[in-house]
């Protein structure tokens, strides 16, 4: 469904990325993991479409979301209206998309008023409004708690099993890797290039 098949992949005279190939397919979580620098969000962001300069071939579906670090939402519009205007969602979809991720009856709050844990719930309820195809993730959970971070993996877990969605996710971290991924992929050396094995 999703190929990825990258030749080669520089900034000016730096090369980042050698060949790195792999497929996705509905049902599977694939995660990239690997140390600062090395290049994994320049994958993503040659997967998704972001980056067209490069070496290679990359086919993906139309519907994408994509689930940042920061949850990207409106400021100044409500949780509702963020899933409403973004993902064009009536008021009983809302309601439903945000009892999913348990923000029921938060509709009228703005993002202000929520807490760093609940935006970034509305954030994965409006990735998995959009319906995407193909779902990617950079870095979801990097900066938070320890509880909090398990009960985001345990959400998105269940949302990925419910939706079966295509996904790339790419992260620091082998404990998010593990409970999400259908598959691990290690990125090393420079340029770099996947391993199987972990270092
Ligand atoms: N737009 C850019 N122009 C020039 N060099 C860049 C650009 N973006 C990234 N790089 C360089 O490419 C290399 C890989 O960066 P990338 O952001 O893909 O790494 P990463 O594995 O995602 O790192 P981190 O885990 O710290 O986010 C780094 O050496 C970085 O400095």
């Amino acid at each position: 469904m999703i190929k990825i098949d990258i030749q080669s992949k520089a900034y000016g005279s730096l090369p980042v990325l050698g060949k790195v190939g792999f497929d996705i397919e509905a049902g599977d979580c694939v995660a990239v993991l690997g140390p600062s620098g090395i290049g994994k969000t320049t994958l993503l962001r040659i997967a998704s479409g972001l980056d067209t300069v490069f070496e290679g071939q990359v086919s993906r579906p139309d519907r994408l979301s994509m689930v940042f670090q920061e949850p990207t939402l409106l400021p100044w519009r409500t949780a509702g209206e963020n899933l409403k205007l973004i993902v064009g969602l009536d008021d009983e979809e809302v309601d439903q998309a945000l009892k999913r991720v348990g923000l029921d009856g938060k509709a009228d709050h703005l993002p202000d008023q929520l807490s760093l844990g609940q935006r970034r719930r509305l954030a994965l309820a409006r990735a998995f409004a959009a319906k995407p195809d193909f779902l990617v993730m950079d870095e979801p959970y990097a900066s938070l708690d320890k509880a909090l971070s398990g009960e985001m993996i345990e959400l998105t877990r269940d949302l990925l099993r419910e939706t079966q969605v295509a996904t790339l996710l790419v992260t620091h971290s082998e404990i998010e890797a593990e409970a999400l991924a259908t598959r691990v992929l290690h990125l090393q050396g420079h340029p770099a290039l996947l391993s199987n094995a972990p270092g």
